[in-house]
């Protein structure tokens, strides 16, 4: 079975006093979690060390929202896969979309990011996603497909479990409007294929075994809907998880949807 995973992407957000109060009041929420669902969130590079240390042997982990693709050197301002692996991360986004919008990535570079993540045993979380424009043109399954095939072509097949596909349709991400469980399942579903389709077996367990999560305006009261699908492995969650209690009820729907929930838990 593939564990389920919620990650909080804390984007460019925090303050060392703010960042020790969510990480505090979080922690007590997501205690009923540790066990049955996989946990990370990622603050902002200047806070890992910190958040690192509040997060301590809780078994929520780590993660960065971003890396380089270059091993070392000359590109100021960056920061290596190997920086983030000795700090104690465990997640690395790739190519989230405002990464690919505001900064220019293109499907190469975001490849390149997932093969330098692994190279150093970091989980790379691909973020694939469509824009508004894209979808009303029925591109949809051909970018998101494009996207996954760079980093195929980049890595081999057999390697794109060695980390996690983050749907997040573009028009979705803090707007507001989630995409409908029938949109996210159709995408869901389209990458499973477009990864098993290869006739061999090995494709057809790879599809089986990557885990696909969703990301876009997932709040606690949409989140159960969405994490019943069958295709959806979890979330990547934005605005939401800079609130505590938003983000363990989020967990405790990704939990009820498992049907993981401990037996002594309250959800409201
Ligand atoms: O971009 C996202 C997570 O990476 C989603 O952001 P929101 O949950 O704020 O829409």
């Amino acid at each position: 079975m593939r564990k389920p995973l919620l990650i909080g992407n804390w984007k460019m957000n925090g303050s060392l006093q703010a960042n020790e109060a969510l990480v505090m009041r979080l922690l007590p929420r997501l205690r009923a979690f540790r066990d049955s669902l996989e946990l990370g969130v990622c603050p902002p590079l200047p806070y890992l060390f910190q958040v690192r240390d509040l997060l301590g042997s809780t078994g929520v982990a780590l993660g960065a929202q971003n890396a380089s693709a270059f091993v070392s050197g000359a590109h100021t301002g960056e920061v290596s896969v190997a920086m983030l692996q000795e700090l104690g991360c465990r997640y690395v986004l790739v190519g989230h979309s405002e990464r690919r919008t505001l900064y220019g990535e293109t499907n190469q570079d975001v490849a390149a990011k997932f093969r330098a993540a692994m190279s150093v045993g970091l989980t790379p979380v691909l973020c694939v996603g469509e824009s508004l424009e894209e979808r009303e043109a029925d591109q949809t399954s051909n970018v998101v497909a494009k996207q996954i095939q760079a980093v195929i072509n980049e890595v081999g097949l057999s390697s794109l479990t060695k980390g996690v596909v983050a749907y997040e349709p573009v028009w979705a991400i803090g707007t507001g409007r989630t995409a409908t469980p029938e949109q996210v399942s159709i995408v869901h579903q389209d990458i499973r294929s477009f990864v098993g389709c290869d006739a061999s077996e090995a494709s057809q367990d790879i599809s089986e075994d990557l885990r696909i999560i969703y990301g876009g305006s997932v709040k606690p009261k949409n989140a159960i809907d969405l994490f019943s699908l069958s295709d959806v492995d979890g979330g990547l969650i934005g605005g939401a998880s800079l609130h505590s209690k938003g983000f363990g009820a989020i967990a405790g729907a990704l939990a009820e949807a498992y049907g993981l929930l401990a037996d002594d838990y309250e959800t409201h």
